[in-house]
């Protein structure tokens, strides 16, 4: 069957492989991808449908917290973007002195299932927040709360058994934004610098039915060069390079109502042509949640519910609870062993290889230093040692040469006296030889 096939899967027609394709030219070492065309059903084409049937049995698990000052529409709009009365209706507020000081941290959770997907959602309120006479500190308690909840994660992500796994992690933050049409205020500034690398940051312009068109818009602006200026990330959502042009454009436009201002209503008013719609009504006429021309809500429930909830919470999990882990196990003392990742970082895989191979080279090297120093040393032992035996003989030489002359000094000096000279034992000795012959 491969026979019929060119390395980028086009069937020639002799049957031949394509010898031409660009996909096989090496790109700096690294292996390149080689496309091949199916020539039937194999069957992984399910593999999304796999992912759907057992998505939809285990049902999804999603954490919302809501965060602004009291009365700017929080519950309701909760209870408009998942079409339920997750917020059931309020008492009216207790007077300032009888309520709590400081910021609550409260959680409902409910059980919601739309065409058989069930979703389990969380949503955190913080009430009390920005409530204060000083608000300075209003962030602490819901950036604790946050961490609390990794903690939390980490900790159960510790344990032996990990089969249940409960995310309690916070998936993004509804921060609520008074609609004064000014600018953001110190403690809106205070609450996302202090909050935007722990949670995904979605900014809302509260009860936008209050404020008119123009004014919506100058309003953002200042808001988006607020956040510019104050290097605050709000979550932006993904596109990827092999998307279509459809899914890019709906990416830009969601992007493009951010902060989103929006109008909350659970309840149905009829507009003046008859229509049911969910709104608020108003003696001038009906401002329709549903309606993109009314408001942002629809865009804001496509970013949250509809479209990257699933994005959401990835990058809850591989971005900033991945930091915080980080971050808290470097405190803790726990270092990170580098070698992991010499696998997948060529670049250091090289660099090692090179430091081995010049330890290597230098080991060598010592080696052959310490060889020749040795063979020296050898050599000039045994020079010395010649050098001393060459000095014995010549003293003994020097020795025997000195008693030659000696002895001839006597027998000069017996000659000159006229002795006879008493011949040498040596030299007058009868030989034996002489006797013989
Ligand atoms: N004009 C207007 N009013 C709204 C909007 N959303 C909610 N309201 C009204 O504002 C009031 C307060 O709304 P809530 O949803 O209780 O506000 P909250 O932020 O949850 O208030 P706390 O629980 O006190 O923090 C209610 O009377 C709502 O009907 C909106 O988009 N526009």
């Amino acid at each position: 069957m491969s026979d019929s096939y060119s390395r980028n899967g086009d069937i020639t027609p002799n049957g031949t492989a394509n010898a031409s394709n660009p996909s096989l030219v090496p790109n700096n070492g690294v292996p390149s991808v080689i496309r091949k065309k199916l020539m039937g059903y194999v069957g992984f084409a399910n593999l999304p449908n796999q992912v759907h049937r057992k998505s939809v049995r285990k049902g999804f698990q999603f954490t919302a917290m809501v965060v602004g000052e009291s009365g700017l529409g929080k519950s309701t709009l909760i209870n408009t973007l998942f079409n339920t009365t997750l917020y059931p209706p309020k008492e009216p507020l207790p007077p300032a002195a009888e309520r709590p000081k400081t910021v609550a941290i409260e959680s409902i959770g409910a059980d919601i299932e739309e065409n058989g997907v069930r979703l389990h959602l969380t949503v955190v309120d913080t009430p009390g927040f920005g409530d204060f006479v000083n608000n300075d500190d209003s962030w602490k308690p819901i950036v604790e709360n946050i961490e609390s909840r990794f903690d939390s994660y980490l900790e159960q992500e510790n344990r032996v058994n990990r089969l249940k796994v409960v995310d309690n992690r916070v998936h993004a933050c509804l921060y609520f934004i008074q609609p004064t049409g000014h600018s953001l205020k110190e403690i809106d500034i205070e609450f996302m610098r202090r909050l935007h690398t722990k949670v995904n940051l979605i900014p809302v312009i509260a009860k936008a039915d209050t404020m008119t068109e123009e004014e919506v818009a100058d309003f953002k602006e200042r808001i988006l060069s607020d956040i510019a200026h104050h290097n605050i990330h709000i979550f932006q959502a993904p596109t990827y390079d092999n998307e279509d042009e459809e899914t890019i454009a709906e990416a830009e436009e969601i992007a493009s109502k951010i902060p989103f201002a929006v109008v909350g209503s659970d309840k149905v008013v009829v507009t003046p042509d008859g229509r049911e719609v969910r709104g608020r009504a108003y003696p001038w006429g009906v401002v329709e949640v549903d309606n993109e021309e009314h408001c942002d809500f629809v865009k804001l429930r496509q970013m949250l519910v509809r479209t990257y909830m699933e994005e959401l919470r990835e990058h809850t999990n591989d971005i900033l609870y991945e930091n915080w882990r980080t971050e808290k196990l470097v405190s803790m003392g726990v270092a990170q062993d580098s070698t992991v990742f010499k696998e997948i970082n060529p670049a250091a895989r090289m660099q090692e290889e090179r430091v081995l191979h010049e330890a290597k080279l230098a080991k060598m090297e010592a080696e052959m230093k310490m060889v020749f120093q040795q063979k020296v040393q050898e050599k000039e032992a045994k020079l010395k040692q010649s050098e001393e035996e060459l000095y014995a003989r010549h003293k003994e030489m020097k020795d025997a040469l000195e008693k030659q002359r000696a002895d001839l000094e006597e027998k000069k000096k017996k000659i000159e006296s006229g002795r006879p000279i008493t011949p040498d034992k040596a030299t007058t000795g009868r030989r034996k030889g002489f006797l013989r012959t």
